[in-house]
């Protein structure tokens, strides 16, 4: 989606609301993303004014914003759970999502699943009546031609994600590649998430299926919370 103004102050609405429920003395999961990115900022304001807080980051890039805004930054081991989760999507419906649009998602889905509350935060247009984008599925690079003929057998159409600036496939913070599987409208994603799990060579896949808790909806100038 072009990143239009409008879209650019929903997501911060959203991920600076989101903020509002970060406590001193949590853990709070950092997600990854422009949406993410507004929270991480907000809870670096709030750092500045004596909140204490450790992140635990979903990716080198939540980290290196982290470190930027004075965030102490922990890893899940150090910790003894997550307090909360603060991410976005790529696509929500009836409290599903859709992540790894920055193929970011088997860290996120660790970090948000642990957490004893996610919230989400996104922008109006993440919203769909049936979850129907491609669905990310993060792969051992050398599993692929493997977990291509077994995305076929379940109906969907693999592509590699390459980036434009970038010879060769994109590669995750995890050294993987990452395929956009097109499986037209997914009518039960809790059945196509437990089919892409069970697949070997697949690291993880970007169907988020009942770990939300809360979906923060941003427009240019108001925020809606749905509860899950
Ligand atoms: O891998 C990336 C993540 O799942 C992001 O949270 C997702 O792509 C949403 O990003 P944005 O807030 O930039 O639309």
């Amino acid at each position: 989606m072009k990143n239009t103004g409008g879209s650019r102050k929903a997501k911060r609405r959203a991920g600076e609301h989101a903020a509002t429920a970060v406590e001193d003395g949590m853990v709070v999961g950092l997600g990854t993303g422009s949406t993410a990115a507004h929270a991480i900022r907000a809870i670096g304001d709030k750092i500045r004014d004596g909140l204490d807080v450790e992140g635990v980051p979903t990716s080198f890039q939540s980290r290196q914003l982290a470190i930027e805004e004075e965030i102490p930054v922990v890893d899940l081991d150090e910790v003894p759970g997550v307090d909360l989760a603060i991410d976005g999507a790529d696509q929500i419906a009836d409290g599903q999502l859709i992540k790894g649009g920055g193929g970011a998602h088997a860290r996120e889905k660790v970090v948000d699943a642990t957490a004893d509350r996610f919230l989400v935060v996104a922008d109006p247009s993440k919203r769909a009546e049936t979850l129907d984008s491609p669905v990310p599925v993060e792969t051992l690079p050398a599993a692929r031609p493997v977990v291509e003929r077994e995305i076929r057998e379940l109906g969907g159409e693999p592509s590699l994600r390459s980036a434009e600036r970038k010879d060769g496939p994109v590669v995750t913070d995890n050294g993987n590649v990452v395929l956009d599987c097109e499986f037209g409208p997914i009518e039960t994603p809790d059945t196509l998430a437990e089919q892409l799990s069970t697949l070997p060579g697949v690291v993880e896949h970007g169907l988020f299926v009942d770990l939300a808790d809360e979906i923060h909806v941003g427009t240019a100038d108001d925020v809606t919370v749905e509860r899950l």
